[in-house]
């Protein structure tokens, strides 16, 4: 798959109007197929491999809130990136998920071609299917370079998406909670 992708960036190269053969970017159609594929690997992953059985029993029902997980994804758009932060929250039914299992699940669909509110949706939908808890909260807000470096070229303008599922979308109070947590107005 390298050496394909490889190729075709090497046509990019010349379509663009550079001389893909000149010293600078002899290695870059193999450097970029790799960068390609390492920010689109999330199509090879999975959530049973990535959780990898790291679900805990525990008695616990109070919300858990896992705030501040860096993610970088690509527009399914303009293939630019957008990135941002996700905040999580799930209020767990017997079953409590490994902590890092929240970065993986959310870097598993960021590195995919998407939209934000797919992603967000995406995400509290691993989190609800393998906790199986009561209910889940996903927040993101990221800044889309294909609106920072063309088009309208907004600099500062910030896209906040999220989904509520469960307690979380039904009680306002749990809602409100969550909203707390991560530092917004309720
Ligand atoms: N809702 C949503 N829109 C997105 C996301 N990422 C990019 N877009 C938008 O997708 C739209 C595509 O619009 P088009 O008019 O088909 O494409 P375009 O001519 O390149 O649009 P401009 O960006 O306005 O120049 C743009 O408004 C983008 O800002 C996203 O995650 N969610
Ligand atoms: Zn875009």
């Amino acid at each position: 798959m390298t050496s394909k992708l490889t190729d075709h960036y090497r046509h990019i190269l010349s379509d663009l109007g550079e001389q893909p053969e000149r010293d600078g970017l002899a290695d870059t159609p193999e450097r970029a197929a790799k960068a390609m594929q390492f920010l689109t690997g999330g199509y090879s992953e999975d959530l049973e491999t990535i959780v990898n059985g790291a679900i805990f029993e525990s008695d616990t029902d109070e919300m858990v809130v896992v705030q501040n997980i860096e993610f970088y994804s690509l527009c399914e758009h303009h293939m630019l990136p957008f990135f941002g932060q996700a905040h999580i929250a799930y209020i767990p039914d017997g079953k409590v998920l490994g902590l890092s299992k929240f970065a993986r699940i959310t870097d598993m669909y960021a590195r995919r071609l998407q939209i934000q509110e797919k992603l967000t949706k995406e995400i509290a939908n691993a989190v609800a299917d393998v906790t199986g808890a009561t209910g889940v909260g996903v927040v993101l807000e990221a800044r889309h370079m294909c609106m920072m470096m063309r088009g309208v070229q907004k600099q500062n303008s910030l896209m906040t998406t999220s989904v509520m599922l469960g307690g979380l979308r039904h009680s306002q109070n749990t809602r409100n909670e969550f909203l707390t947590l991560i530092g917004r107005r309720a």
